[in-house]
């Protein structure tokens, strides 16, 4: 499969690329940075300390031609909502496949990205959280917010000083899945709490962000009763928990729905 990574010398996509380049069915064609990147016309595997792997990095303002030159399977995206929306828009017109954990999409984002997904007919997975704990985390917590229906529920995350979004994609999925099982909007998410802020009301639930450090990625769900609490944590150790579900994410690809968007629940078989 021949993949191309946008945010090629970030966190995520220096990793993915370390994997890609050593998966026997995976070649990498194509390595995307921000637009009029300095790094443009480098070695991405010299850049990111692997030696030479004879593919260059390509500002973002590039990636068209690189598609039509390349002709990937997929791209996958780590970078930023909006970077990832023009990414998207450009790929999903040329045809080419989505895999993408960028998180921090507003609605409107999203919707953008549901629209290229179904007009172009593509395949795509795009999920918060590529780790498999985290969407078995997720399958727990669902069956938790019925099972303990009338316990009070309160999200904490925590990552490095670096993450630019917040709350992060994961906590905004737990909160979703809690409030759709609940049959509640998630507009009852109060963010962090400041002041007289009165008695916590029955329907509300707490989300709060912890930034610093080198974190890579914590998440508690609490269900708070009365004289007990029960706790479910989610701690990546490595980014590589991560890059583990992204080339499963890429694997899945060709058994996807055209048209539509796939989750990670898709591709583990959780559903
Ligand atoms: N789904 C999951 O499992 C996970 C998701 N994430 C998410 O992935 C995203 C990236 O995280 P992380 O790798 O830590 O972030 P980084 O900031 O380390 O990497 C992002 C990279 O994207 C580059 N970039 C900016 N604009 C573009 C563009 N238009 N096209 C291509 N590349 C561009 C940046 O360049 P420059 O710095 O020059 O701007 C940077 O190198 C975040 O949204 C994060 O929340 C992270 C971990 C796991
Ligand atoms: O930015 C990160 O690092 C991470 N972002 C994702 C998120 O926002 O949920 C996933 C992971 O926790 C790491």
């Amino acid at each position: 499969m021949k993949i191309v990574v946008c945010g090629a010398c970030g966190r995520m996509g220096s990793l993915i690329i370390k994997n890609v380049v050593k998966e026997k069915d995976m070649e990498l064609v194509g390595a995307i940075e921000a637009p009029n990147t300095e790094l443009e016309g480098k070695d991405i595997g010299e850049t990111i300390g692997i030696g030479h792997v004879g593919v260059k990095i390509r500002g973002a303002n590039f990636l068209k031609e690189v598609l039509k030159d390349k002709d990937p399977d997929v791209l996958v995206d780590f970078t930023t909502p909006n970077a990832a929306v023009e990414n998207i828009k450009t790929a999903s017109k040329m045809g080419v496949n989505l895999v993408v954990g960028t998180t921090g999409f507003n609605e409107e984002q999203m919707k953008i990205i549901e629209d290229c997904v179904e007009k172009n007919n593509i395949k795509a997975v795009i999920s918060p959280n590529m780790a498999v704990g985290v969407n078995v985390f997720f399958k727990i917590i669902e069956d938790l917010a019925s099972l303990l229906e009338d316990y009070d529920v309160e999200i904490i995350e925590a990552h490095h000083r670096h993450k630019v979004d917040a709350p992060s994609g994961t906590a905004m999925k737990a909160l979703e899945i809690i409030c759709d099982k609940r049959g509640k909007s998630k507009d009852v998410a109060v963010y962090g709490r400041k002041g007289i802020v009165g008695e916590r009301s029955d329907e509300e639930i707490g989300v709060h962000a912890i930034r610093g450090g080198d974190v890579v990625g914590d998440h508690t769900v609490m269900f708070l009763g009365n004289g007990e609490r029960l706790e479910i944590i989610h701690r990546a150790h490595s980014r590589q928990a991560f890059v583990n579900g992204v080339l499963r994410a890429i694997r899945y690809i060709k058994h996807a729905k055209p048209g539509k968007i796939s989750d990670m629940k898709d591709v583990l078989g959780l559903r």
